[in-house]
């Protein structure tokens, strides 16, 4: 046999760079590079292998290890899960810091190669510095923390073992029902021990992503419910995007008159503008697509997970009559709802659906384009709110008294309102950018008003809803189309929780474009807070002698070396986005935004939250019943 002595870290850089993909016939590397924090635990091992000989591999330096893996994942999921970057973090804190990221990337199915530094294999030097012990098992770590959060996970603690735990990695990697965070956790000692390796192992190796086909039996069960059915409606979640399924899916909903909506993922997989598209669906859905929803008596569920907010929790659809068909790579996710199952790819299932239908058309009528013109009508009028010191009347309702409105129009020194902010920015930034968001009122939002008018400009987090995605994904979105002009859009509340890869984006040249909202403080929590009864109780940022708190975010972008603007009325922020694209470096428009003025929820959006069952608040109670009410024509699972 023939083989090359490598030390462990060097192995694995060199089997990095021999993995390739195979989609529809086009091939190409699976790891484009590595996000690097290096410590005591990787410079030695891994800093070193990479020093030596990177390959192809591009090398970024991060700034904390879950934005530079909130970095990874957007950029995969960007890609369409076609390439990845790796991880390298040193061991303790350093891998710790991991594990929201791999939360991210396990919720949003999306493949990423984590590699935290472990413990001494040897454990000659324990405890070493960062080592946590437990009396009752030495062989517990950090990195154990990141068992639930992983797809595949597993610890190296020989040179050898290394072989086989890759390629288990690489396959859950590329395979679409299956992937996820794969967690290779190698000690920090073992890392520069040297093996013979089997040359072998290292010779090119293509892992194909085919296209799962549907049986007969499955085609032929889908064909005789949707001819069943009179009104059909399709909810497009992320699988479309990731099957590229857009081109037979606007032709089976065109052909048969079927409407479509969108899951927060699965939005931009076809454009806003298309004549069956009636937008979000759910709790942050549009009124056109919810009452869709509530008359459709087939739901044909296409590539989504059907998490509580496409099904306002499982409300949303009449469960006595409405069927479910459900077309998904993955199994787990076919089974929901008692559908109907088709376990295949969504493009390949649609393209053979299109046939088999002839003939048929749902009884939907004009109706599709009757409820888009009126969601037209009231998406413009939310793109024309003005403030006023007498009388005004916020979209979310009752919460906040005029004084209190003016109270933060005075300390902010505002007057401009969220939604119009936000739509004056869809107007205005291209076509084709993308735009990324993941946590508070602005997802919400955007999946209501936002139009995509180019396939995959949308990029929503909302598998965690992890804040300090926005602006870290915002790296990840660069580096995936380094063409286009990326647009984080994110609240003051997300900004402040992680922005450290701005400064990463900023040391690359990396151009990215951050779009503050502030509205100084837990925007959308105080809205829940206060909707279910309560008063506004510790969710506004307020100094401990209660004035609100006024934070100069474009003085800190500026700081960075950003170009630093500050938008509180639409003509400043329409003129700061133009100046913006012509900008060579990174960006940040603050905007300084009314609370209250985000969108609120239209027909057949609720959400089952634990709301108390006993309380000395009306209010509240209130809720608490509401929620028996709604329960009881609830889908019990
Ligand atoms: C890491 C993380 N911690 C906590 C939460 C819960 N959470 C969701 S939205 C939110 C507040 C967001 O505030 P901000 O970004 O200012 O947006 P706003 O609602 O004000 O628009 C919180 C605390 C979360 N989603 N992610
Ligand atoms: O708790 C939450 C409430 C949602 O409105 C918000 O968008 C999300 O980020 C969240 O975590
Ligand atoms: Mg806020």
């Amino acid at each position: 046999m023939e083989t090359v002595r490598l030390t462990t870290a060097q192995a694995l850089i060199k089997f990095l760079n021999q993995q390739y993909v195979q989609i529809d016939g086009e091939e190409f590397p699976f790891v484009e590079g590595i996000f690097n924090i290096f410590g005591h635990g990787n410079v030695l091992g891994f800093g070193q292998a990479l020093e030596q000989d990177p390959g192809h591999l591009k090398i970024i330096q991060g700034k904390n290890e879950q934005g530079m893996a909130h970095a990874a994942i957007a950029y995969s999921k960007q890609m369409l899960r076609k390439k990845i970057y790796a991880i390298t973090t040193s061991s303790g804190p350093g891998s710790a810091n991991l594990v929201t990221a791999a939360g991210t990337a396990l919720a949003n199915n999306i493949p990423v190669l984590l590699l935290p530094a472990d413990t001494y294999a040897t454990r000659q030097p324990d405890p070493v510095l960062q080592q946590v012990e437990q009396e009752h098992s030495t062989a517990i770590t950090t990195n154990d923390a990141l068992k639930p959060l992983s797809r595949y996970w597993d610890r190296i603690t020989r040179p050898e073992q290394l072989m086989s735990s890759l390629i288990r990695a690489f396959e859950v990697m590329t395979d679409p029902a299956k992937a996820g965070p794969a967690t290779v956790c190698i000690s920090q000692d073992v890392e520069g021990e040297a093996f013979d390796y089997d040359v072998k192992f290292f010779e090119k190796r293509v892992h194909y992503i085919d296209r799962k086909l549907p049986t007969e039996r499955e085609l032929n069960g889908a064909t005789e419910l949707i001819k069943a059915s009179k009104k059909p409606l399709i909810v497009v979640g992320g699988g479309v995007k990731y099957s590229e399924a857009r081109e037979s899916l606007m032709e089976f909903s065109k052909r048969y008159n079927i409407p479509l909506v969108e899951t927060q993922a699965g939005k931009s997989a076809v454009e806003s503008s298309f004549v069956n598209n009636l937008g979000g669906l759910g709790i942050t859905g549009t009124q056109a697509a919810n009452k869709a929803a509530i008359q459709a008596d087939l739901i044909i569920g296409i590539g989504t997970r059907f998490t509580d907010f496409a099904t306002s929790s499982k409300t949303l659809f009449n469960f006595e009559t409405t069927k479910f068909l459900n077309i998904n790579v993955s199994r787990m996710q076919a089974y929901k709802l008692d559908a109907f199952p088709v376990v295949a790819d969504a493009r390949t299932t649609l393209e053979a659906l299109i046939p088999m239908l002839e003939g048929y058309t749902s009884e939907f009528g004009d109706l599709i384009t009757e409820l888009k013109e009126e969601w037209l009508i009231e998406r413009d009028r939310l793109s024309k709110v003005t403030f006023n010191r007498e009388n005004f009347d916020p979209e979310i309702k009752n919460h906040f008294s005029q004084e209190k409105l003016n109270e933060y129009a005075d300390a902010l020194n505002t007057e401009l309102a969220q939604t119009t902010a936000l739509l004056a920015i869809n107007d205005t930034i291209d076509p084709d950018s993308i735009i990324i968001c993941a946590a508070g009122s602005l997802p919400g939002d955007l999946q209501r008003l936002w139009h995509s008018e180019v396939p995959n400009t949308y990029h929503l987090e909302y598998g965690y809803s992890c804040m300090g995605y926005e602006v870290s994904g915002t790296l990840g979105l660069k580096l995936a189309d380094p063409t286009k002009e990326v647009y984080t859009i994110v609240g003051d509340g997300s900004f402040l929780m992680l922005h450290s890869e701005f400064i990463t984006a900023i040391q690359y040249n990396k151009k990215i474009n951050v779009l503050l909202f502030d509205n100084s403080g837990y925007g959308c929590i105080n809205n829940l807070q206060m909707d279910s009864g309560n008063g506004s109780f510790n969710c506004e940022f307020r100094t401990d002698d209660n004035q609100i708190m006024n934070i100069d975010y474009a003085k800190v972008a500026e700081g960075y070396g950003a170009k630093a603007y500050r938008a509180n009325t639409v003509e400043e922020l329409k003129a700061a986005l133009e100046d913006a694209k012509n900008q060579d470096r990174s960006t940040l428009i603050e905007m300084k935004v009314l609370p209250k003025t985000m969108t609120d929820g239209y027909d057949g959006s609720w959400w089952n939250l634990g709301f108390p069952e006993v309380s000395n608040q009306e209010g509240v109670q209130k809720t608490y019943e509401l929620k028996q009410q709604k329960l009881k024509n609830a889908k019990q699972y």
